[in-house]
């Protein structure tokens, strides 16, 4: 049955119900006074104490700036080396609701883990890599492709009217953008889709920041991905590895819960305003991001520094 959304504005929609920090010891609670480098010091333990670290990563809002032409999300270069530099040190996921292609061209890093179309799309890295999930490929909607390619087209059809409105293919699911969409016909757009989805009863339509998201009703999401990708990378009963996600989505939820159901781990959210959320912890925007995984980077490489010393020393 296709889901019914509201039409909210993203910052509309903001809850200011603020969670407290379930981590213990942590000493911020969400959301933290200075969320930048507050954030930081759960996992940077983590990294001194040489324990293992996953990261995984939303793409848009999380890594680049929200823009109004989805086609020109674009991270900075800079962004693109912390990126990298983090994956040195930790397994490195995206996971992202656009179709896995789309995000690779805009992080153009191998080594990295995808997983597109929230979750139903997975990839391990291309490039030579220690990690034991190299090759693993998963795609649990691959039945409704047919499906997807045919509502993609039906919706073109049916939104060409509305002025703004732009309609991407992400393959297993498709995306109805309203961000350029004068206000006042926000409802109708909202009708016009939720009149197709009517066709589609194995299809169902969520909300994100400001588009609309078409995709099958399978129990998969970023959640269920992320617990593929600890699965698949060993990490699912180890107490001593910290998965760390960080998303400013609703989609982005189902992972954070994940996180708070095991008890491992932290969920960051990134959003300049309080919402309600599972995750632990907040960044502002994808600047924050980039310096919270330098931090990790840097104090990673002083813990390894560290270890070495005391090792000459001891020998
Ligand atoms: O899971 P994500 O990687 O965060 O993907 C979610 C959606 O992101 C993109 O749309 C959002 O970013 C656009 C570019 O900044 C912006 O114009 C749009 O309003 C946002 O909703 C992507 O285009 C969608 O397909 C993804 O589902």
């Amino acid at each position: 049955m296709a889901q019914t959304t509201v039409v909210v504005p993203e910052v509309g929609m903001t809850a200011a119900t603020p969670t407290a920090c379930p981590c213990p010891g942590s000493l911020f609670p969400y959301p933290p006074p200075r969320a930048g480098m507050a954030v930081s010091r759960k996992c940077l333990r983590a990294a001194q104490a040489e324990l293992g670290a996953g990261m995984f990563l939303d793409y848009d809002g999380t890594l680049s700036p929200i823009v109004d032409d989805p086609d020109a999300a674009f991270m900075s270069e800079t962004m693109r080396m912390a990126v990298r530099s983090v994956a040195k040190h930790f397994p490195t996921a995206i996971v992202s609701g656009r179709c896995r292609d789309k995000v690779f061209e805009f992080v153009k890093l191998a080594e990295l883990y995808y997983a597109g179309s929230h979750g139903m799309d997975i990839k391990g890295p291309a490039k030579s890599s220690k990690s034991k999930a190299k090759g693993v490929l998963f795609q649990p909607a691959s039945e409704f492709l047919p499906m997807i390619e045919e509502v993609h087209q039906r919706l073109i059809e049916e939104t060409k009217h509305v002025a703004g409105a732009k309609v991407e293919n992400n393959k297993f699911c498709v995306s109805v953008h309203f961000r350029c969409v004068d206000e006042k016909s926000w409802g109708a757009l909202a009708e016009t889709v939720k009149g197709v989805m009517r066709e589609y009863p194995k299809l169902r339509m969520s909300q994100g920041r400001m588009v609309f998201e078409v995709r099958p009703t399978i129990k998969w999401d970023k959640g269920k991905a992320l617990e593929f990708l600890l699965e698949s990378l060993g990490f699912a009963d180890c107490p001593n590895v910290l998965p760390v996600y960080i998303g400013d989505d609703r989609t982005d939820e189902d992972a954070f819960k994940v996180l708070r159901r095991r008890g491992q781990g932290v969920g960051i959210l990134v959003s300049k305003h309080p919402k309600d959320t599972s995750a632990s912890f907040s960044l502002q925007e994808p600047a924050e991001v980039m310096e919270f995984l330098l931090r990790l980077v840097e104090w990673k490489q002083l813990s390894r520094a560290r270890l070495r010393l005391r090792r000459q020393a001891d020998a």
